[in-house]
């Protein structure tokens, strides 16, 4: 059989245990081993010979078909820069079968670089700083940018691997965004069940834990999925608290910084793409939108500011500049638009005909999923009237009180 579900997460976004808990379920089987690393194929490959030897990584479908297997899991990272650069999305669209799927998991991608270099440290002995190994991974994005072929790919990955909008775009386009779904990190610990049930939906299994006998998802019962970096390696949590913390390797002398990863400065790289992923990730169904919702990441660093750059930008392209004291029911819509309130339609907006209206119905709906968002009117001295009014209203909706 060809697997039904890829993995299209990028490194060190918690895709053992992902893989792990699919694994766990009665009716998904995996190939030979968690990553095949399969695509993209070379182009030169001729395709069905590689599909005979992809194929040959997962069982027969006869076997499939007497253990009650209904779909394959490969756990392949195909949210790896690499993949998405050499044409992956496009491939598998192309030769697969059309009920292959994908599933990513997005993890904050400054936390997602930290644990890339604390990896390389503490396990591969890499000798440099986490800035040294910024500055390293920044220079070769900036060299490969352009190329398809380029030596630098490898050096670039750490960074690179963290722009999850093209990773998504790209499965999107070639897949069709119904056969993709983008998980939050977060609630992979915190929330295991509910993703899951989510995952066995997608892909058109059984809800776990239906038969008293079905093995469980990594919460309940272990089953060596739960790779949190103390458990598999106290090695690497040192380094990781030395990148946090800024202290070094040596315990005695915690004030040194030179182990210390600069998080704002990671962040600045990303801020643009993240910018970009709201809409891709909110216009999904209700029970995907409402994890998105509660992620402290999606919250602070793409909700607040995508909605901002929106704002600024549709009130600088348009003349009709949206006046606050007007309420009308279209510019009610467009506000919620704006402002990324998916749960539109779940508002009761008959009794709104003021602002203030406005203001009271949906402020818990925000301070329920994004409340800890704070200061997004930061930087918003020069701007005109009209964005300080809109800025401060969705201030009034993200800001607890
Ligand atoms: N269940 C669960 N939920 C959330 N996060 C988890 C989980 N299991 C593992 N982890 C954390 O994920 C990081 C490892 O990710 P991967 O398994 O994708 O790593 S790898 O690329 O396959 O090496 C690694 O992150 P860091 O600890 O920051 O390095 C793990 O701690």
């Amino acid at each position: 059989m060809l697997p039904t579900i890829l993995v299209a997460s990028a490194p060190k976004t918690g895709s053992t245990s992902l893989v792990a808990d699919l694994l766990a379920h009665p009716q998904i089987v995996g190939a030979t081993c968690k990553e095949t690393r399969f695509w993209p194929i070379d182009h030169r490959e001729n395709a069905s010979f590689a599909l005979l030897r992809y194929r040959a990584l997962f069982p027969t479908r006869a076997d499939a078909d007497v253990q009650g297997w209904r779909a394959g899991v490969d756990g392949g990272l195909y949210g790896r820069w690499r993949s998405i650069r050499g044409g992956a999305p496009a491939q598998v669209a192309a030769l697969m079968p059309k009920v292959t799927r994908v599933v990513g998991v997005l993890r904050d991608p400054v936390a997602r670089f930290i644990s890339v270099w604390v990896g390389a440290v503490a396990r591969d002995d890499l000798e440099a700083t986490c800035g040294k190994f910024y500055d390293a991974a920044l220079d070769a994005v900036a060299e490969c940018r352009g190329m398809l072929a380029c030596e630098r790919e490898r050096e670039a990955a750490p960074l690179a691997d963290g722009i999850y909008v093209s990773t998504i775009r790209q499965w999107n386009a070639a897949l069709g965004p119904e056969r993709t779904l983008w998980l939050p990190h977060g609630a992979l610990h915190d929330d295991a069940d509910r993703v899951l049930q989510l995952v066995a939906r997608f892909a058109g299994v059984q809800p776990y834990g239906q038969n008293d006998h079905d093995k469980r998802p990594s919460t309940v019962a272990p089953i060596g999925s739960n790779n949190l970096r103390d458990y598999r390696d106290p090695a690497a949590s040192r380094f990781f608290r030395a990148a946090v913390v800024g202290a070094s390797d040596d315990d005695d002398d915690d004030d040194d910084d030179t182990w210390r990863c600069d998080e704002r400065r990671v962040g600045r790289f990303y801020q643009p793409w993240n910018a970009l992923l709201a809409p891709e990730l909110l216009a999904r169904d209700r029970d995907l939108v409402d994890l998105w919702l509660s992620d402290p990441w999606f919250c602070e660093a793409v909700a607040a500011r995508s909605t901002l750059e929106n704002l600024c930008r549709s009130t600088k392209e348009s003349t009709n500049l949206l006046p606050c004291n007007h309420t009308g029911p279209a510019t009610l819509h467009l506000l919620l638009h704006e402002f990324g309130a998916v749960h539109i339609q779940s508002l009761d907006l008959t009794e709104v005909s003021s602002l203030r209206d406005l203001v009271s119905v949906v402020r818990p709906q925000f301070e329920r999923t994004c409340g800890h968002v704070t200061g997004i009117t930061e930087g918003f001295d020069r701007t005109p009237p009209a964005v300080v009014c809109l800025a401060e209203l969705v201030s009034s909706f993200v800001t607890v009180t």
